[in-house]
C-alpha cells in the first residue's frame, strides 16, 4: 500500500536560515508561497526537538502543506498525521509503512537504481526521490550525482503511478528542466531557506514548476 503522497510539485525540505530568520516564520512563508510539501530534516536535532519544532510548524502550517520528517520514526509517530522520508541507509520503507499506517506518506531517496530491484520498499512508498540531481553543498555526502540523464532514465523505470521529486542543486534557474526531465516536483533547501524573501523565492519557483508541468502534460508526456 503505497498512502497519497500529496502534493509534491514543490516540496521544501528544511535547513539553515539566515541569522535572526526564524525557522518556523519562514517555512510558513515558504508555504504561503506556494510550497506544497514541507520536510521537516535537522541531522542534529534529538528526537525531542523534532518533536518539538515539528509542532510548532504543523501549527503554522496546519492543513495547507502535507508534513514529513526526516529519517526518525519515532518523531514521526508523535505527530499526528506525519509523514517520513528514509534513505537506503535508514530504517527500510516497508518497516517505515508498518509502523506510520496506510494513509501515511512515505519517502525514499534513490541513490542506486538497484533499489528498485527492491519491490517491497518501492510498494511501501508514496513516492520516490532522485538523489542528488546535481551535486550541492547543502549535502555533500551523497552518491554521485544523478543529472538530468538520471532523472530521465529513473522516470522510465519507476513505475509511472508513483510520484517522482527529484533533490540536489535546484533553483529557478533549472526547475523547468528537472520537471521536462520526467520529475513529479522538485525540491529545494538553500533556494528557500537561503532566500532573504523565502515566500517570493517560494512563489517563484512554484510558477516554474506548474508551467513546466503544463508544458509537459500538453506534449502528452
Ligand atoms: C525529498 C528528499 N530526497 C532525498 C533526501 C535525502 O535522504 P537521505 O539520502 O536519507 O539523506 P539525509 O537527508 O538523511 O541526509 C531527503 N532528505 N529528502
Ligand atoms: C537533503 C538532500 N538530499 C540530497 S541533496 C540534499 C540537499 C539539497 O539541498 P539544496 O536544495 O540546497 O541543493
Ligand atoms: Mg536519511
Amino acid at each position: 500500500m503505497r498512502g497519497q503522497a500529496g502534493d509534491v510539485r514543490l516540496y521544501l525540505v528544511t535547513g539553515p536560515v539566515p541569522p535572526g530568520a526564524d525557522l518556523v516564520d519562514v517555512v510558513a512563508d515558504a508555504v504561503g508561497g506556494g510550497v506544497t510539501t514541507v520536510q521537516l530534516r535537522d541531522k542534529d536535532a534529538t528526537t525531542d526537538d523534532l518533536v518539538r519544532l515539528g509542532e510548532r510548524l504543523t501549527e503554522r502550517i496546519g492543513t495547507r502543506a502535507t508534513f514529513v520528517l526526516n529519517d526518525d520514526l519515532q518523531a514521526a509517530r508523535a505527530l499526528s498525521g506525519a509523514g517520513l522520508h528514509v534513505g537506503p541507509d535508514d530504517l527500510h520503507p516497508a518497516r517505515a509503512r508498518e509502523a506510520l499506517g496506510d494513509d501515511a506518506v512515505v519517502g525514499w531517496s534513490l541513490h542506486h537504481v538497484d533499489q528498485l530491484k527492491d519491490e517491497a520498499a518501492v510498494a511501501a512508498c508514496s513516492y520516490l526521490a532522485v538523489s542528488p540531481v546535481w551535486p550541492t553543498p547543502t549535502k555533500t555526502d551523497t552518491t554521485a550525482p544523478w543529472g538530468l540523464d538520471g532523472v530521465r532514465r529513473l522516470r522510465d523505470l519507476v513505475p509511472a503511478d508513483l510520484p517522482l521529486v527529484a533533490i540536489g542543486g535546484i533553483s529557478a534557474a533549472n526547475a523547468a528542466s528537472v520537471v521536462g526531465a520526467g520529475a513529479d516536483g522538485v525540491c529545494v533547501v538553500s533556494a528557500i531557506c537561503s532566500s532573504p524573501d523565502p515566500g517570493d523565492a517560494a512563489h517563484t519557483l512554484r510558477e516554474i514548476v506548474d508551467a513546466a508541468l503544463a508544458a509537459r502534460a500538453e506534449e502528452g508526456r
